[in-house]
C-alpha cells in the first residue's frame, strides 16, 4: 500500500485552503446566522462595505440613508458590521450622557495623526478637553467677554453686501457669511481676525477650507490608504497631505500669533475674563485662554500638539456651520414671500441697540432658525458610535458589541410621521411642537459629544438673520450669472454645503 506523504507546498496549500474556508465560514456566520442577519437591508450589506464607502465618497450617504429607512424601516444594516439607525427613541439611547456609546474609530481617519476634542475616541481625553473649552463657550461668558466683538463682524458684513448690491445689483452672501464666520472664529479663537471680510478674496485658506469637505470625503472612504505612505504616490491623495499639512500650519500659526499676544500684552488672564477688565487691560481673552493657563499653572496640562490640533479643529467646525445655516436661510426665506414678510417685519421692529436677549424673544426669528436647522442641518451626515461590549437593544433588535451604528440627522429630520410633509419649509410647524418632533430634532448632535459650539452659533445665526433682513427686507434670489436651484443642492461629506458654493441675491 502506497504511503501518505505531504510535500511543503502540499502543507501550504492544505493552510490556504483552511483559511479560506474559515473566512467563509465566518461570513455566512455573520451573514446568515449571527445576531445582525436577522436585521434588514440590501442584500449585499452582508458581505461588503464597498457601496457604503462608494456613497461616502460621491457625498450621497444622506440620501442613501433617507431610502434605506423608507425602505426598509427603522433600523437597517449597510455593511458585515454596521447600521444605520432612524429613530428618536434609539438615537437618546446612542447618544446618552449617562453611558454613551463611544465614537468609532471613523472619525480618527478624518485628520491622522490628530487628536482633538472633535475626533479622539478616547472618553478621558475628551472629558478634559471639554471641561476646558465648554466655560469659555457658555452663553454668559459669550455674552460679556465676546458679543462686542462679535457683532462689528456682523455690521462690516452687511456693509459688503450693501456695496456690492449698489454697485454691480446683487451679492453672494454665501461669500460674505463664510468670510464673516470665519473672521469671527479667527478672532475669538486666536485673538486676531482672520481678515477675510477687509480683504474679499476667496484666497488659499478659503479655497483649502472648501478643499477639506472632499479632502475628507476621500479619507473617510479610503482612510487606510490615506494615511500609509503609499498615499504619496497617488496625485489625489498628494494634495490631500498638503491641504492636512497646510491647514496645521493655520493652526500652529494662530497659536503662535496668540501665544506672542499675550506675552506682548502681559495679559492677566484673571483681570481679562470680564468685558470690564478687558476693556481696562486694552485686551481681549479668547476662547483658548483656558488652554494657555492650563498649560502655564494647572496641574493637568496641554501639549503644543494637543492645542495646534484643537485650533485646527475650531476653524473648520466653527467656520463653515453657522455660514452654511445662514446661507440656507436666506435662500428658503426669500423662495416663501409670506415667511419673508413676517420675518422681516418681526426684525423691524426691534429697538435700536437690540440685544441678544430682545433676538432670543423674537419668536418667528426663532421659529424660522429651527425649521432651517431641521432642513438644512450643517452635519446632517451619519454619526457612527460603537455598541458597548455588553451589547444594546435598538429599536427591537438585539446588537452585539462592537457593532457600529449611524443616526443619520437628515433622515431622522425628514421622517414623515414625526414631521408630516417633512420637505416643507414650514417654521410654523414649530409653534406647537409635538414630543416627538422636539425629541427627533437633533441638529447639534447628542450626549457628551452634542456641539460645545452650539451657543456662539446660535448668537451668530441670530444676529445675521436680524442684521439681513433688516437691511434687505426685500430681498430676493439672483438668477444672474446662470445662478439657479441647482447651486443650492445639497452636497453633503460631512458638513453641509451648497453644491455651488454661492447664493447670489437681489434687493
Ligand atoms: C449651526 C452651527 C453648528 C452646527 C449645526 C453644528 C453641529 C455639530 C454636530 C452635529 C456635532 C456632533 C458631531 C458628532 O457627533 O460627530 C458638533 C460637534 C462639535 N462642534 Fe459644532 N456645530 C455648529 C457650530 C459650531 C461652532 C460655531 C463651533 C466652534 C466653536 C463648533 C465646534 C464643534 C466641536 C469642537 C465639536 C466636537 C464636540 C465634542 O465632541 O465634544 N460647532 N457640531
Amino acid at each position: 500500500m502506497e504511503s501518505l506523504t505531504l510535500t511543503s507546498s502540499g502543507i501550504v496549500a492544505l493552510v490556504a485552503t483552511g483559511g479560506v474556508v474559515l473566512l467563509l465560514g465566518q461570513k455566512l456566520y455573520k451573514a446568515y446566522v449571527g445576531p445582525l442577519s436577522k436585521i434588514p437591508g440590501p442584500w449585499y450589506a452582508p458581505w461588503t462595505d464597498l457601496v457604503n464607502t462608494y456613497v461616502a465618497l460621491t457625498a450621497q450617504k444622506h440620501l442613501y440613508a433617507l431610502r434605506l429607512h423608507g425602505k426598509y424601516g427603522p433600523v437597517v444594516r449597510i455593511g458585515p458590521n454596521e447600521l444605520l439607525v432612524n429613530s428618536a427613541a434609539s438615537a437618546a439611547t446612542i447618544h446618552q450622557v449617562k453611558r454613551p456609546f463611544p465614537k468609532s474609530s471613523w472619525y480618527r481617519k478624518f485628520l491622522p495623526g490628530v487628536e482633538n476634542i472633535f475626533n479622539t475616541i478616547n472618553p478621558e481625553f475628551h472629558r478634559r478637553h471639554r471641561r476646558l473649552l465648554a466655560s469659555p463657550l457658555s452663553e454668559s461668558s459669550l455674552q460679556t467677554v465676546f458679543l462686542p466683538r462679535i457683532e462689528a463682524h456682523f455690521d462690516l458684513a452687511i456693509s459688503k453686501m450693501r456695496h456690492d448690491i449698489n454697485t454691480q445689483g446683487y451679492t453672494d452672501v454665501a461669500k460674505w457669511f463664510l468670510f464673516l464666520t470665519t473672521d469671527v472664529i479667527g478672532e475669538l479663537s486666536f485673538g486676531d481676525s482672520f481678515h477675510m471680510l477687509e480683504r474679499n478674496e476667496l484666497n488659499q485658506y478659503i479655497r483649502d477650507l472648501q478643499g477639506h469637505k472632499v479632502v475628507r470625503g476621500l479619507r473617510l472612504a479610503f482612510g487606510s490608504i490615506a494615511s500609509s505612505s503609499l498615499s504619496g504616490f497617488l496625485p489625489g491623495f498628494r494634495a490631500l497631505r498638503k491641504l492636512n499639512e497646510r491647514n496645521r500650519m493655520y493652526a500652529t500659526q494662530s497659536i503662535e500669533r496668540q501665544k506672542a499676544l499675550v506675552e506682548k500684552q502681559q495679559l492677566d488672564p484673571e483681570k481679562a475674563s470680564s468685558d470690564a477688565g478687558a476693556k481696562a487691560t486694552g485686551f481681549y481673552p479668547t476662547l483658548f485662554q483656558k488652554m494657555y493657563k492650563a498649560n502655564d499653572e494647572d496641574g493637568e496640562t496641554l501639549t503644543a500638539k494637543e492645542l495646534v490640533d484643537d485650533a485646527g479643529i475650531f476653524i473648520i467646525a466653527g467656520s463653515d456651520t453657522p455660514s452654511t445655516t445662514l446661507t440656507f436661510l436666506v435662500w428658503a426665506v426669500c423662495r416663501h414671500p409670506e415667511i419673508q414678510k413676517a420675518l422681516a417685519e418681526e426684525v423691524a421692529a426691534l429697538p435700536e441697540g437690540y440685544t441678544q436677549q430682545d433676538l432670543k424673544d423674537l419668536k418667528f426669528l426663532n421659529l424660522v432658525i429651527q425649521e432651517t436647522l431641521r432642513l438644512y442641518a450643517a452635519a446632517p451626515s451619519a454619526l457612527p458610535r460603537v455598541v458597548p461590549p455588553s451589547g444594546a437593544e435598538i429599536d427591537g433588535y438585539w446588537l452585539p458589541g462592537g457593532s457600529v451604528v449611524n443616526t443619520t440627522t437628515y433622515a431622522l429630520h425628514r421622517d414623515e410621521k414625526v414631521f408630516p410633509d417633512p420637505d416643507k419649509f414650514n417654521p410654523w410647524r414649530w409653534e406647537n411642537p409635538t414630543r416627538e418632533m422636539k425629541n427627533a430634532w437633533m441638529p447639534f448632535g447628542g450626549g457628551t459629544r452634542t456641539c460645545v459650539g452650539i451657543h456662539l452659533a446660535y448668537i451668530e445665526i441670530r444676529l445675521g438673520v436680524a442684521r439681513f433682513f433688516r437691511e434687505f427686507p426685500h430681498a430676493k434670489i439672483s438668477t444672474r450669472e446662470g445662478m439657479s436651484d441647482d447651486d443650492m443642492k445639497e452636497v453633503v461629506f460631512f458638513p453641509l454645503s451648497p453644491k455651488g458654493k454661492r447664493c447670489l441675491v437681489e434687493a
